[in-house]
């Protein structure tokens, strides 16, 4: 039997080589959504994909591309990564002036939204957005890199935001983002978290370890 928490390989500890083999293999290996991490150099210290990436590797799977931009600005993106094939595409506040408006472009193009929270953001940013919003993203790590530490502080703010959905009565997605193995998996879940990102978790092992390592992490 399935539980009801979502994972969500992150591709940036993928062999980049093979990024379509590897999807499918992830996929075979039965991880529920894809956590694609777009990183621009400049919102943060990183360079990734983009939309053209994402788009070539549409067709190596059928499960939501759930698309973490870590990009700024964002909002001249957003056309080009729905395009693309992207079910979910999340930013950061921190990375406009217009939170409500980029959540508005993201809805126009029937892609569902997410806000991103960094270890330090204020919940207060998710006061009159919670209405309109599909996910929220709690990053347990600073963002720009994989294979960081679990940062425990963000368990409170999990919990927190928890209670902001259920009173809110909406289906709001509840993911957290970095630094989840087995020993921080069953915390975050405990704290209210429904959706877990995992990229060094997944990958650890090669491909022989995928459905194991995904299962682990479901708690089963
Ligand atoms: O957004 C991210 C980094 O900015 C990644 O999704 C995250 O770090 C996943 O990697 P790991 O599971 O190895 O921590
Ligand atoms: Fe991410």
């Amino acid at each position: 039997m399935t539980n009801n928490i979502k994972i969500a390989p992150s591709i940036l500890s993928a062999d980049f080589a093979q990024l379509g083999a590897e999807i499918a293999r992830i996929d075979a290996a039965g991880c529920d959504w894809i956590h694609i991490d777009v990183m621009d150099g400049h919102f943060v210290p990183n360079i990734t994909i983009g939309p053209q990436v994402v788009k070539a590797l549409r067709p190596h799977s059928e499960k939501p591309f759930d698309v973490h931009l870590m990009i700024s600005p964002v909002d001249q993106y957003i056309d080009a990564f729905a395009d693309a094939g992207a079910d979910i595409i999340s930013f950061h506040p921190e990375a406009g002036p217009h939170m409500h408006r980029t959540v508005q472009s993201i809805k126009a193009r029937g892609v569902g939204a997410g806000i991103v929270l960094n270890p330090a953001t204020s919940l207060s940013c998710l006061d009159h957005i919670m209405g309109d919003i599909d996910l929220i993203l709690v990053m347990s790590v600073n963002p720009g890199f994989g294979g960081q530490k679990f940062i425990h502080s963000q368990l409170e703010k999990i919990s927190a935001i928890r209670k902001m959905i259920d009173a809110s009565g909406r289906d709001i997605r509840l993911e957290v983002d970095g630094g989840i193995d087995r020993a921080t998996a069953p915390l975050a879940i405990s704290a209210g978290a429904d959706v877990l990102v995992a990229g060094t978790a997944t990958f650890t092992g090669g491909p022989d370890k995928y459905a194991e390592n995904i299962a682990a992490l479901r708690g089963q």
